[in-house]
């Protein structure tokens, strides 16, 4: 049913179900991760900049950490490279490297900066290598520049926060020499969420939510714990991006974030949804089970 089909006072219910979660979440830092895989689509696009300002104006401090894997591997294919991966992470050369980082800094994030300042001048993008933001290091020799976060600074996040504006993050990082690395987006924002002491984060990707058995939208997992997660992630259950995600997401909960969720990014307005309705949307994430 859309909006004009609704009673007045059922458009004022909807309106009222968001008062508790608006008075619990004001002042909270809520990081949300938007995956590559959910701003193929310009309306998507628009539906995410409005929510982000939203949560915004009611109080909320959002920090949006975002991917850009599908436009890596669309460059990466225009200029005749092959991408290739290992459990979910992107081998990457020295090309790769720059052409990772001209899309993630270059491209991604100025389109979600742009979006959201259509409404007022509000996002400021930046990536990990600003202001120190995310110290990395060499994950593993055979992915190349792929980086492990070594430590968040988030100094530059809390005074941006403070200003009252949303930090964009790209997840370049940088070690001790000034060598970039290409980061997993999903490691970042859970690695973020931590420092920053964000109350919740939120993934947004091309599924649901976290399912049981991958092959069958009948067994999304609606809540679960960390460390049911983390019996999945040992047993080999998880393949490609939902292992950085769920072990992201197993990370955030295991140290101070109230909860995690897997939300469908293809959803118009899903952060909305999860944020602000009762029932919520996708799997939700928290270190003890919650009723
Ligand atoms: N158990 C699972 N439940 C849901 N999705 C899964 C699962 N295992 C693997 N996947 C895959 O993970 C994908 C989402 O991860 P990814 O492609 O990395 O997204 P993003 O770009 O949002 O980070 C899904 O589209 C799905 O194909
Ligand atoms: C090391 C590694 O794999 N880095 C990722 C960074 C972007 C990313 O994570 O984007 P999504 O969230 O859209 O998947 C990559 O090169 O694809």
């Amino acid at each position: 049913m859309s909006a004009p089909d609704l009673t007045p006072t059922a458009k004022a219910e909807i309106l009222l179900e968001a008062l508790p979660w608006i008075q619990q979440f004001r002042d909270k830092v809520v990081v949300v991760k938007y995956g590559g895989n959910a701003m193929v689509d310009p309306a998507l696009a628009r539906s995410f900049a409005d929510d982000i300002v939203l949560m915004h104006s009611v109080g909320i401090r959002p920090v949006v950490v975002h991917g850009g894997g599908p436009q890596i591997g669309d460059l990466m294919d225009r200029l005749g490279k092959k991408p290739e991966f290992r459990d979910g992470l992107r081998v990457t050369d020295a090309e790769t490297l720059d052409i990772a980082r001209m899309v993630l800094v270059g491209k991604v994030n100025r389109d979600i900066v742009a979006s959201i300042n259509v409404h007022g001048p509000l996002a400021v993008g930046l990536s990990g290598e600003d202001a120190g933001l995310i110290l990395a290091s060499a994950r593993n020799p055979d992915l190349g520049f792929v980086g492990d976060v070594e430590a968040v600074n988030p100094a530059i996040l809390d005074r941006l926060l403070a200003e009252g504006l949303v930090p964009v993050v790209s997840t370049i990082g940088a070690d001790v020499a000034g060598q970039s690395y290409n980061i997993n987006a999903d490691t970042v924002a859970g690695a973020i969420a931590v420092a920053v002491g964000a109350e919740k984060i939120v993934y947004l990707t091309d599924i649901e939510g976290l399912r049981a058995d991958v092959g069958d939208p009948a067994s999304l997992i609606r809540r679960t714990t960390a460390r049911d997660l983390q019996g999945l992630l040992d047993d080999g259950t998880l393949t490609g991006g939902m292992i950085p995600k769920v072990a992201a997401c197993v990370h955030a909960a295991e140290h101070g974030v109230g909860s995690a969720h897997m939300i469908d990014g293809r959803v118009p307005h899903v952060l909305l949804l999860e944020i602000f309705t009762d029932e919520g949307i996708g799997t939700m994430v928290t270190k003890e089970p919650r009723p």
